[in-house]
């Protein structure tokens, strides 16, 4: 790369990024700054290591950190990528007040590609990041055999584990990747009923083949037990295919199956309460039918809004009016979260629904009422892509 002029000549560079915070809800904050780092141009957040907790070292009079380190890939040279980093921190609500003080959320470039640099502003391979756990157990998480100063990641994050103090956290940032990287262009959402005895595993892996790029469980009238079943084994199906599986309404099955998130509406378990129980790092969908639900769902932790019904169906019996093309664009232009349209969508209609604005199609008759679900879909991810 020349970084002179801070063109890109030679294509992506892998780098491993720290993050670290210890004021406020400090696990929501290192999801906050994964997102808005995997949102900058020209840089992909590959994946991430699972977070740690982490006594503070220095100023020792203060909260314990949580911190990770991400791998990521980018054309941004090293100074376009600390400006890019300081104005995350920045946007977050860090305030620079002491040296290894307290800090809402702290991004280091800990390694860039293979380079050495040497300015006042900036120390590639970060000068520190060998004497630190915080540091070495999660580098050693992504890349164990990698070679700092002659030393394997391993071994380090292993003695420095031992002479400080780090504790492993249960929740696994990968999750935030998937969450990241979701493609809701193309949703399913299960209805046995519309089935009529069809196979639900056969359809949504016809429907997989066929594009679908989100698939939502919904079972209305299951026992637990069954619906605990069949989410388990539909986890297996959208894992082959690497399409993330959300639950309909049931935080409790989301739970138990590790799903990618959930689906909820205006009549279940309330919007704060699944995202706290669920965590940051899962998927939370909220069904709106008009602005206010939209702004609302928006600010209380939704991921990304449902809204409809854009047209009249006989999947859901419902006693709001269809929004129409323009309803579903004026909740989008009220949001800047993803919103997805749901309610009587089909490949007639596909294309009015895409002029709208929205991130998405929701279906549930489109392709489970075919004969061919692989076909429908495909028809359906066609006309999603089709330039007008
Ligand atoms: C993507 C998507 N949007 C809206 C809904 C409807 O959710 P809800 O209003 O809670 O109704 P039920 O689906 O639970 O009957 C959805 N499921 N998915
Ligand atoms: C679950 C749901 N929520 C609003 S409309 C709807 C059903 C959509 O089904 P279809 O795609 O068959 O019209
Ligand atoms: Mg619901």
């Amino acid at each position: 790369m020349n970084t002179l002029l801070g063109v890109d000549t030679m294509g992506p560079v892998r780098c491993y990024i720290g993050l670290g915070a210890n004021i406020g809800d400090s696990r929501a904050t290192i999801a906050e700054a994964l997102k808005r780092l995997n949102e900058l141009p020209n840089l992909t957040v590959d994946t991430v290591a699972p977070l740690y907790r982490s006594a503070p070292i220095g100023y020792t009079e203060q909260n314990y950190f949580i911190n990770t380190v991400a791998e990521v890939s980018t054309t941004l040279t090293p100074r376009q990528l600390l400006t890019a980093l300081q104005q995350i921190e920045n946007d977050l609500g860090r305030v620079r007040v002491m040296r290894w003080g307290p800090r809402t959320v702290d991004l280091d470039i800990l390694l860039y590609g293979e380079q050495t640099i040497l300015e006042p502003e900036l120390q590639v391979p970060h000068p520190r990041m060998t004497q630190r756990a915080f540091v070495m157990v999660p580098l050693a998480d992504l890349n164990p055999g990698l070679v700092i100063d002659g030393q394997k990641a391993q071994l380090l994050a292993r003695r420095l584990a031992e002479e400080q103090e780090i504790y492993a956290e249960q929740r696994r940032y990968k999750d935030v990747v998937k969450k990241m990287n979701c493609n809701y262009s193309l949703y399913l959402v299960t209805d046995r009923a519309i089935l009529e005895g069809r196979d639900l595993y056969h359809a949504v892996e016809a429907a997989l083949q066929g594009g679908v790029t989100l698939v939502q469980l919904r079972e209305k009238h299951t026992s637990s037990r069954d619906f605990y079943q069949i989410a388990l084994g539909l986890k297996d199906l959208t894992c082959k295919y690497q399409v993330p599986l959300l639950i309909n309404d049931r935080l409790d099955i989301a739970l138990a199956v590790d799903a990618d998130g959930i689906h909820i509406g205006q009549e279940d378990l309330p919007l704060q309460v699944v995202r706290e129980m669920l965590g940051p790092q899962k998927i939370v969908g909220y069904s709106v039918a008009n602005i206010e639900e939209a702004v609302y769902g928006e600010r209380n932790g939704a991921d990304y809004l449902g809204a409809g019904p854009v047209y009249a169906t006989q999947t859901k019996s419902t006693p709001i009016e269809p929004l129409g093309v323009e309803g579903l664009r004026s909740i989008k232009e009220a949001v800047s979260i993803p919103v997805v349209g749901i309610g009587g969508i089909n490949v007639r209609n596909v294309s009015q629904v895409r002029r709208s604005g929205v991130d998405g199609i929701s279906v549930v008759s489109a392709i489970l009422g075919s004969f061919n679900p692989a076909n429908a879909s495909r028809e359906l991810y066609t006309a999603w892509h089709k330039k007008d």
